[in-house]
């Protein structure tokens, strides 16, 4: 595979950690660090509420903020329910529901303004869910978009999954799919490739971390970055699960094992960078 140049360090793909380390220290303050939430940053439950990051998660990114030219987290959650979960960092990039909100550091919350008269579509939707859906169906309704989860009761996914797929063709909304969850979002163009590709041309590097199907269009934008400025290089790793962890560790460099080795890797990593 074509080698790249990483500064000092020639590297050539499939890379080590330590190869990948190594080439980022060159570069620590012209790197961007992109976090995927859920199932990434934090280890997943049952109960979409009541997540909270894994362990040394929080102190590491806290360390890291200082060493790297920036953070953020790229998650498909409201930029609220993130602000809450990382509510001790204040250098933090934050972009929720696939980049139809942010917030850069301790700023206000934009959304994005095409997205915006779907609201009561929302609304609307998540009441039908409710009302319609099999019990063990969790309906997360998120202003701009709606959840519809089947983790509890996983026979019910064919059904879940139908009936989402007919309420996108009715009302006109695009369909994500994800670990067990189907999620209807209105039909504006932000995802988190855009997202990426937007935030990176004043990179010399990144690092991209996530588990799910939504995360490889981040990858495919780190590759895409790079193909067009062999200057720069994109890491893309993939955090280990049951359900997408093998389509995510095939478009990845590099795989880890769970949310809370993640939490021991940003450790080590501000170490290395330090
Ligand atoms: O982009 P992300 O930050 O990864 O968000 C993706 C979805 O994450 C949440 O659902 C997932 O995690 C839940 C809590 O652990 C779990 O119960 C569910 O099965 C997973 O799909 C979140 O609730 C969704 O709104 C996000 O779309």
């Amino acid at each position: 595979m074509r080698p790249y140049n990483s500064g000092n360090h020639q590297l050539t793909r499939p890379f080590s950690v330590d190869q990948a380390w190594n080439a980022t220290v060159d570069r620590a303050g012209q790197c961007v660090l992109f976090f995927d939430f859920d199932g990434t940053l934090a280890p997943v439950e049952d109960d979409p509420t009541a997540v909270q990051p894994a362990p040394k998660v929080l102190a590491a990114i806290e360390a890291l903020t200082e060493v790297v030219q920036r953070v953020a987290i790229v998650s498909a959650r409201p930029v609220e329910f993130l602000r809450d979960r990382f509510a001790s960092l204040t250098d933090v990039d934050l972009y929720g529901l696939y980049g139809l909100e942010h917030s850069h550091g301790s700023a206000e919350t934009v959304t994005e303004p095409a997205a915006l008269p779907w609201v009561p579509t929302m609304v609307e939707l998540a009441e039908r869910a409710r009302a319609e859906l099999p019990e063990g169906t969790l309906v997360e309704y998120k202003r701009l978009s709606v959840a519809l989860h089947y983790r509890t009761a996983p026979e019910l996914a064919a059904a879940v999954e139908s009936w989402g797929q007919a309420q996108a063709g009715r009302l006109g909304l695009r369909v994500q799919c994800g670990r067990m969850v189907i999620e209807l979002k209105p039909p504006v163009d932000r995802d988190k490739g855009m997202v990426i590709g937007e935030a990176v041309p004043s990179a010399g590097c990144a690092w991209y971390f996530g588990d799910d199907v939504s995360d490889i269009k981040a990858f495919a934008a780190l590759r895409a970055r790079e193909a067009a400025d062999p200057s720069f290089f994109g890491i893309c790793v993939a955090v280990a699960n049951p359900e997408t962890g093998q389509e995510v560790s095939t478009a990845a460099d590099l795989t880890i094992e769970s949310p809370e080795a993640l939490g021991d890797f940003l450790t080590e990593a501000v170490h290395r960078l330090s």
